[in-house]
């Protein structure tokens, strides 16, 4: 039988919620649609027929209700992977422990998360406008230093080749996202695969005050041509979302609507209405399967 987590290693509100997404077991779909900012969980939320459950703390915005018949939570998580392996974390708590007994439970959930999310093109054929499904996330955080995950060879190909073009002192990790999510979800849409960073100056080689140590960044990775494999867009979290994905045992994809491009320089006008074309795009996807 699995072991009891300790109070200090699980934490547990005293109204029985689990500790920073504030939610309780039936207030999760096993549908999750993640964004990251607050104000966007209303946008999705809008569409739906009904909203059952709603509530927030920090800056995981909860919506559960029914879209065309399907229930689906909308959740937003904040920026970066540091606040990916939370979300994740907790939501796998929410059906994978029983959190009364604080123990895990014999049967596995498997919970379907869709990031619906901004970023930033690295590439001039992939134009602001352009809504991205991630085959892969590559993260150039430090995120996985802290678990022992499984890579296959040609994520451990790419992980190296980066380390290497972009001669860093640490290997980035490489984690494919789910086949079944893209199926389903990637049609219409330019499937690429999405480098993550720890930030959205300096290591995404914008450079505003300070000179970020890697300036050519972009054109480095935006070149990359690993046998056919190559990178398309810039981003914060995909890459924890596929790796804690992986680890824990849930779908997850990554889709997103792009709104700059760092190579011609542009930035879109109609950003909000990017967003919202993959938001319905998203919505009508899960609706009909
Ligand atoms: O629009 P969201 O979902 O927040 O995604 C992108 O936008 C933020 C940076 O502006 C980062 O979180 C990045 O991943
Ligand atoms: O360029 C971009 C745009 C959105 N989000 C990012 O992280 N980078």
């Amino acid at each position: 039988m699995s072991k009891r987590i300790p109070e200090s290693e699980l934490i547990i509100n005293p109204d029985g919620s689990i500790y920073h997404l504030n939610l309780k077991p039936e207030h999760l779909a096993s549908t999750v649609i993640a964004v990251g900012d607050p104000e966007r969980v209303s946008k999705v939320s809008r569409y739906f027929d009904e909203i059952e459950f709603s509530i927030s703390k920090r800056e995981f915005v909860t919506h559960t209700g029914y879209y065309k018949g399907k229930r689906l939570t909308v959740m937003s998580t904040g920026m970066g992977t540091d606040n990916i392996e939370i979300f994740m974390t907790e939501l796998d708590a929410l059906v994978n422990i029983d959190l009364r007994t604080r123990i895990p439970k014999e049967n596995h959930t498997t919970l379907n998360i869709i990031r619906v999310g901004t970023s930033g093109s690295m590439r001039k054929e992939i134009p602001a406008g352009t809504m991205l499904a991630s085959e892969y996330g590559i993260g150039l955080d430090t995120l996985m230093a802290f678990y022992n995950t499984e890579y296959s060879h040609l994520e451990q190909k790419v992980g190296r080749k980066i380390q290497e073009d972009l001669e860093l002192s640490f290997t980035p990790y490489c984690v494919k996202g789910s086949k079944k999510l893209l199926d389903l979800l990637g049609e219409g849409l330019l499937i690429g695969n999405t480098v993550t960073c720890p930030g959205f100056f300096g290591p995404q080689g914008r450079e505003v005050r300070i000179k970020p140590a890697i300036p050519d960044i972009i054109e480095k990775l935006g070149n990359m041509d690993l046998d056919g494999f190559k990178l398309s867009n810039f981003e914060m979290e995909t890459s924890g979302y596929y790796a804690m994905g992986r680890l824990l045992g849930h779908e997850v994809l990554s889709l997103n609507a792009i709104i700059a491009n760092r190579i011609t320089q542009e930035f879109t006008k109609g950003a909000y209405g990017i967003v919202d074309k993959l938001i319905q795009h998203t919505l009508k996807k899960l609706a009909d399967n």
